[in-house]
């Protein structure tokens, strides 16, 4: 569904991601995973078009997309969430996700197009996908942590994207409330979406996650079943200290 194929990224004269080869196919969740600055944020913003690569393509079911504005690889069925909240924090949840549905459907240039025409049993369906029904009233800035992560998700549902990028969807969120978002990303999974996440809650991951991809130093060290890669000597070398 979503592929990186021998993809580098050179800035400023360093190399943050070389050669980097890794697909995501429908109704599969990939891990990726790999110390502090190994390069695991780039990869998501070249896969969802937020940063160009210096070599290599990135494809979006078989076709080249690696030209393609992040615009409109996410009008072609590519979603994303931030690794920093993007959440209008002085609107309810029902209509930031009112929103998402009218920027997913409509001109990319308005958004606010067609405002009346979202009925609210779509964005009471959205939040409910999210165990977040009945919540539609209350204000973002009101939301808990992990309301506000499952809150972005609905967003990035709302356009009913065939693959899904998550940058560090449990950030700041509370033990419980990892786990809702788990079974929720879980069933994203199930549905047929291609789901890459980069996670540092590595028993997330590793329990979720049906391949694990490993970076270090912009490389990938090693692609798996997450029992292989945990048992992978180089893996272990790479998280020396941290427990995997
Ligand atoms: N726009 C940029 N210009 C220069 N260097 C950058 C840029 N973006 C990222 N880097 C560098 O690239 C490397 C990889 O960064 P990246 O954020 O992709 O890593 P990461 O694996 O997501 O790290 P973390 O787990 O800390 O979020 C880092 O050394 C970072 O400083």
């Amino acid at each position: 569904m979503i592929g990186a194929e021998g993809v580098g990224w050179r800035v400023g004269g360093a190399q943050i991601l070389d050669d980097v080869s890794l697909t995501v196919a429908a109704g599969e969740l990939v891990g990726i995973i790999g110390p502090n600055g190994a390069g695991k944020s780039s990869l998501v913003n070249i896969l969802s078009g937020v940063t160009r690569p210096s070599s290599g393509r990135v494809t979006l079911d078989g076709a080249d997309v690696s030209r393609q504005s992040a615009t409109r690889r996410a009008r072609s069925g590519l979603a994303r969430s931030f690794q920093t909240s993007a959440l209008f924090d002085g609107l309810t949840a029902g209509e930031n996700v009112r929103l998402a549905v009218q920027g997913a459907g409509g001109s990319p240039l308005s958004p606010f197009r067609g405002a009346r025409s979202v009925p609210a049993t779509r964005v009471e369906e959205l939040l409910e996908r999210v165990t977040m029904g009945g919540t539609a009233g209350t204000l973002a800035r009101d939301l808990s942590h992990g309301g506000r992560r499952k809150l972005e998700l609905a967003m990035a549902l709302a356009a009913k994207p065939r693959a899904l990028l998550l940058d560090e969807p449990m950030a700041g969120v509370s033990a419980e409330d990892v786990d809702g978002l788990t079974a929720i990303i879980g069933e994203v999974r199930d549905s047929g979406v291609a789901v890459a996440m980069v996670e540092h809650h590595m028993h997330v991951v590793l329990g979720l996650a049906d391949r694990v991809a490993v970076l270090h130093h912009g490389s990938l060290l090693a692609v798996g079943k997450p029992d292989e890669v945990t048992a992978d000597e180089r893996v272990q070398q790479a998280y020396l200290g941290e427990a995997l």
